[in-house]
């Protein structure tokens, strides 16, 4: 399996089942996409933003609710087995991608796995096992966390000197030299995570040193 990233900002997804794995996945989608979640009741956990459509269709009425909402990723999360057959068939007929979220193995073209992911700013990172072992998946996560603190900032101060250095006249090599000397720089991090010096200045700093070759 190959994690791509995909943007569903503009795009609806649709849940099928509202227990805590479809609130988890709705709480998830809904911060970037339109989020319908469709289930005859909703267990007692926070769906974000998400729409709540009460109802339980039956295998073949789900098509028709896929096509209603026209979604670009369809969630089969409830605890019926043909309900969640019947939502991975349209989900395909409808050229949709699905999350299938009781099975592990036998996938098909179309579809995707949920990893456990981290968020800072423009960053992310995505932990999958390829289905093996989601606990580990979020164990994983909760270990990667602290790393990234500040991870965010960096991205969006790194961006702003990307910029600058290719208005210079620097060539690629010390603009590369430049930008890869500033992400290492434990001073740069520091300044970033506590905000007891000025980021900017102590990039500026390290990038003057490159210059010097001096690191
Ligand atoms: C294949 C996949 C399909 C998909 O859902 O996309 C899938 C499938 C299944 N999960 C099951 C169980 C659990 N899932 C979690 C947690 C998470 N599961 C997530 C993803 C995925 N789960 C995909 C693979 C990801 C990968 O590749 O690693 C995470 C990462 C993302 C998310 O869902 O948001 C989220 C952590 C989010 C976070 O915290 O960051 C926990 C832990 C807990 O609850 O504490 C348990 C209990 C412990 C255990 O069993 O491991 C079961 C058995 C159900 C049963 O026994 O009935 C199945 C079905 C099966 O295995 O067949
Ligand atoms: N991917 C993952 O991370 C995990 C997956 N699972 C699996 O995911 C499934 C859901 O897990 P839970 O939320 O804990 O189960 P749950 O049983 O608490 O929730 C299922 C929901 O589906 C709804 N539902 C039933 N028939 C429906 C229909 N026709 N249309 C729409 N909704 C319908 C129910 O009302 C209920 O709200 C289970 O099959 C479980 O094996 C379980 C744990 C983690």
């Amino acid at each position: 399996m190959i994690p791509l990233v995909h943007d569903l900002s503009d795009e609806t997804v649709v849940v099928f089942g509202g227990g805590p794995v479809g609130a988890r996945k709705a709480h998830r989608f809904a911060r970037e996409a339109r989020t319908v979640v469709v289930s005859p009741e909703f267990a007692d956990r926070d769906f974000g933003d998400a729409e709540r459509v009460r109802a339980a269709p039956a295998p073949d009425e789900v098509p028709d609710w896929v096509e209603r909402f026209a979604p670009a990723l369809v969630v089969a999360a409830t605890d019926d087995d043909a309900v969640n057959d019947a939502v991975v068939a349209a989900a395909r007929d409808a050229g949709a991608l699905v999350n299938r979220a009781d099975r592990s193995g036998e996938r098909d073209a179309g579809s995707v796995v949920v990893p456990a992911t981290v968020e800072d700013g423009d960053v992310s990172v995505a932990i999958t096992t390829g289905g093996a072992s989601p606990a580990l998946s979020k164990h994983l996560r909760e270990r990667v966390e602290a790393e990234l603190e500040g991870a965010g900032e960096m991205a969006a101060l790194t961006a702003e000197l990307r910029a600058e250095l290719k208005a210079s006249d620097r060539s690629p090599t010390e603009r590369r030299d430049a930008i890869r000397a500033v992400v290492r720089n434990p001073s740069v991090w520091k300044a970033l995570r506590t905000g007891d010096a000025n980021p900017r200045q102590e990039a500026a700093r390290v990038i003057r040193d490159t210059q010097r070759g001096d690191s």
